[in-house]
């Protein structure tokens, strides 16, 4: 319903400022878009980006208003979230996108959200490690998850900030204090290794990247990413020298990236990629659409390690079951070994960010 107080202008005014806030000042056209007589949205899902107007945050942005599944678009940043915002809101899909830009409009930003995707943190140049970003991105995520438990304590978070292997131990630790914490609801994205190893493996094999299934686990940065080749589906085997080259490749894709681009960032389209089908996957989970299994980051019980990225299947309160690692090979036993060195001392440092 439309409110019936004050003049047309008013109400065409504050219509406007309530589906998009950066319209509130600065809107020229005497007949705003918001002021049109449907409330537009199909029912579906809230979904926030924190970050949106990143370079991973406006693409995955603009693959979020293309889902079906998604009714309402919170787009979050502290910079350039009107331009983002205006420009993806012309995109004619049913998905409605609202603005929010700087710390004074994060709650409302997240209030109501089902799903909180996080891309919103420095990315890596070249010579640089995931976690040489600890020390800006700790605390981006500290105060964005903060936001969460404050305003929508029981949404799906998906967390992309590097690094991965620190920031879910962070966000965990946030929610623990603040008393909303719940071990399901909380993954972290490695989606775009699984994306990565699915096309090196493919391109090996001679196939369709498309037909292939690579399970990664360990956690999201160079000997961490332990992708399972023995486990490859459809069934296949690979001679040592493809499972050093592989193993190296899909464990370095990052920084392939980073190289790369020279100064200018990180992977971001491949991530948006890599985001929106990980983000697609707990939606359709949530929905109650059964036997989803994806690779993500997450409190485990597979190691002794307190996080694990593992095949979990997703339902509808998030990482539903956890799934065991599977016979491993001489070679992946190995990998498990470094992988977990590495990462516990990346785990510890998330919490110790947090108990200091
Ligand atoms: N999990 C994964 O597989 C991957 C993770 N990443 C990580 O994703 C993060 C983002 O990467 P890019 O989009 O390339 O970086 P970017 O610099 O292009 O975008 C980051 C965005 O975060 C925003 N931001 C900074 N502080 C914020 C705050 N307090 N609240 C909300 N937004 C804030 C910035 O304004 C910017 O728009 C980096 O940490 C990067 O390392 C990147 C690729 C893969
Ligand atoms: O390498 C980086 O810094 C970004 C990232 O996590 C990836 O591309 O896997």
């Amino acid at each position: 319903m439309l409110p019936d107080a004050g003049s047309p202008a008013d109400r065409i005014a504050r219509i406007a400022a309530h589906l998009n806030p950066q319209m509130e000042e600065g809107a020229s056209s005497a007949l705003r878009p918001a002021a049109c007589r449907g409330k537009g949205g199909a029912p579906g899902f809230k979904v926030a980006i924190l970050g949106a107007a990143g370079g991973i945050g406006q693409p995955l942005s603009m693959l979020m208003k293309m889902n079906p599944l998604v009714s309402v678009l919170h787009l979050y940043d502290v910079v350039n979230t009107p331009g983002v915002t205006a420009d993806i809101s012309h995109m004619d899909t049913s998905t409605v996108v609202r603005g929010f830009l700087g710390p004074q409009q994060l709650d409302a930003a997240l209030t109501g959200m089902d799903l909180v995707i996080i891309p919103a943190g420095l990315p890596r140049k070249p010579g640089m490690t995931r976690d040489d970003l600890f020390n800006k991105n700790a605390g981006i995520v500290r105060v964005l998850c903060e936001g969460v438990a404050r305003c929508c304590p029981d949404t799906i978070v998906n967390l992309i900030s590097n690094p991965v292997n620190s920031t879910v131990p962070i966000a965990a630790e946030v929610f623990k204090k603040a008393g909303t914490y719940n071990p399901k609801r909380l993954l972290g994205v490695t989606t775009l290794d699984v994306v990565r190893a699915n096309t090196f493996v493919a391109e090996v094999l001679g196939v369709d990247p498309r037909d292939v299934s690579v399970p990664v686990v360990g956690g999201h940065a160079g000997v961490t990413i332990l992708p399972l080749l023995s486990q490859v589906t459809p069934p296949c085997s690979f001679t040592l020298d493809e499972i050093k080259y592989l193993t190296n490749r899909i464990q370095n894709g990052g920084t392939e990236v980073v190289e790369a681009k020279a100064g200018a960032g990180s992977a971001t389209l491949s991530m948006a990629f890599a985001a929106a089908k990980f983000g697609d996957a707990c939606l359709r989970a949530m929905k109650g659409e059964a036997g989803i299994v994806e690779c993500s980051y997450v409190a485990s019980q597979v190691t002794e390690l307190p996080f694990f990225a593992t095949k979990v299947r997703l339902g509808r309160g998030g990482a539903e079951e956890i799934l065991p690692l599977g016979p491993l090979n001489d070679f992946e036993r190995m990998g498990l070994e470094m992988a977990k060195k590495e990462l516990n001392e990346s785990i510890q440092k998330g919490i110790a960010f947090m108990n200091k």
